[in-house]
């Protein structure tokens, strides 16, 4: 159940890095984890072992952003450009008539070891990653990245599974091959009257991301030192989530909800539109596509189950209809493309 807290937890995941963790370190470690993900679905982890440098990683993010807008049309999603191949994987440009303000650069797995069936339809969550032209070291930083933060994602899930007294290797065969999305964000700078910044507790604020909850399993969140993100506690007060050095912010999706028969909490969040650029790269840790998601039997409190088995590939393909990034309002009139079009002098 959601709490009044009135900051994120910080969680830190040194044992994870000893290999002579003691067995009573991983469950005290599980139980802290557990905790958390039961009564803020929010935190930061600390000394979380992937190898990665928050400067250079958002130096690789400025690298792509900063193409010519036709070599990242090249790489955008059918959605946006009808004559590109790419459904699910690829560029969202900066959207028009909306409260997000934002525009991405997605990517997959570079290889998935076995495919599942999925329906002919508008999107294939299989595809192929797609790839900017003669951007070799970019691809490669981004790839490591993606193994860094999947080696944390199941980590994260062993430790969850030792919470409930499951086997610790209980998720790992279900994210393997991981469909998880490694999401590139920048949300270019807005004018922002100081009345609009000024509280933490409103829900007019003016916002580069609108108000929502993540639709998977665990989100691991590295972002810059812009600030912005801000996430809901149980009073419905906004609670600033700035940056921490070296952190991953850590946030649950409503299939974890969903899977921990609502134990564990899908925590509303948004970003605040700044003055300034902002980057921040979500990357979201997700099973296969058919891994089937029903409550876990020792969450069921006698034996009662408060949702219906789903299965991942499903459940993403209905969520899609409500983001943003799958929506093209390109007849829109004003061509909100052009910062000015979001200027609120003030
Ligand atoms: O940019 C951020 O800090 C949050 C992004 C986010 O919540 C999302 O992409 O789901
Ligand atoms: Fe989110």
């Amino acid at each position: 159940m959601s709490t009044a807290f009135d900051k994120l937890p910080i969680i830190d995941l040194a044992p994870l890095q000893d290999p002579q963790v003691s067995e009573n370190s991983l469950q005290e470690l599980a139980a802290t984890i557990r905790h958390t993900f039961e009564t803020v679905g929010f935190a930061y982890l600390i000394n979380h072992g992937v190898n990665v440098n928050h400067t250079e990683l958002f130096n690789t993010a400025k690298e792509f952003f900063s193409l010519p807008q036709e070599q990242k049309n090249r790489l955008a999603k059918k959605t946006f450009v009808a004559s590109n191949s790419n459904t699910y994987r690829g560029y969202f440009p900066v959207q028009k008539n909306d409260t997000s303000y934002k525009e991405g650069f997605e990517v997959g797995p570079s290889a998935l070891s076995e495919t599942f069936f999925q329906k002919p339809g508008k999107f294939d969550l299989q595809e192929a990653n797609v790839w900017p032209e003669n951007q070799d070291n970019f691809k490669k930083k981004t790839e490591a990245y993606y193994d860094g933060c999947t080696k944390l994602g199941n980590q994260l899930m062993s430790l969850v599974a030792i919470s409930f007294e499951l086997q610790d290797d209980y998720f790992d065969s279900l994210f393997n091959p991981t469909l998880s999305t490694l999401r590139y964000l920048h949300y270019p700078a807005r004018t922002v009257k100081a009345e609009e910044s000024a509280s933490n507790d409103d829900d007019d604020a003016l916002l580069s991301c609108s108000k929502h909850t993540d639709s998977g399993i665990v989100t691991l969140l590295c972002q810059d030192q812009v600030g912005g993100l801000e996430v809901q506690n149980s009073l419905g007060q906004w609670i600033p989530a700035p940056y921490v050095p070296e952190s991953f912010v850590v946030n649950l999706g409503d299939l974890m909800h969903r899977w921990t028969n609502g134990k564990f909490v899908a925590t509303m969040h948004r970003v605040r539109a700044t003055n300034r650029d902002r980057l921040s790269i979500p990357f979201f840790f997700e099973p296969k596509l058919d891994c089937l998601i029903e409550p876990l039997q020792p969450c069921l409190e006698s034996g009662v189950s408060q949702f219906d088995a789903v299965r991942y590939g499903e459940h993403v393909l209905g969520k899609m209809a409500t983001w943003v990034e799958y929506q093209d309002d390109r007849e829109a009139e004003t061509d909100h493309t052009q910062l000015s079009a979001y200027s609120v002098a003030a």
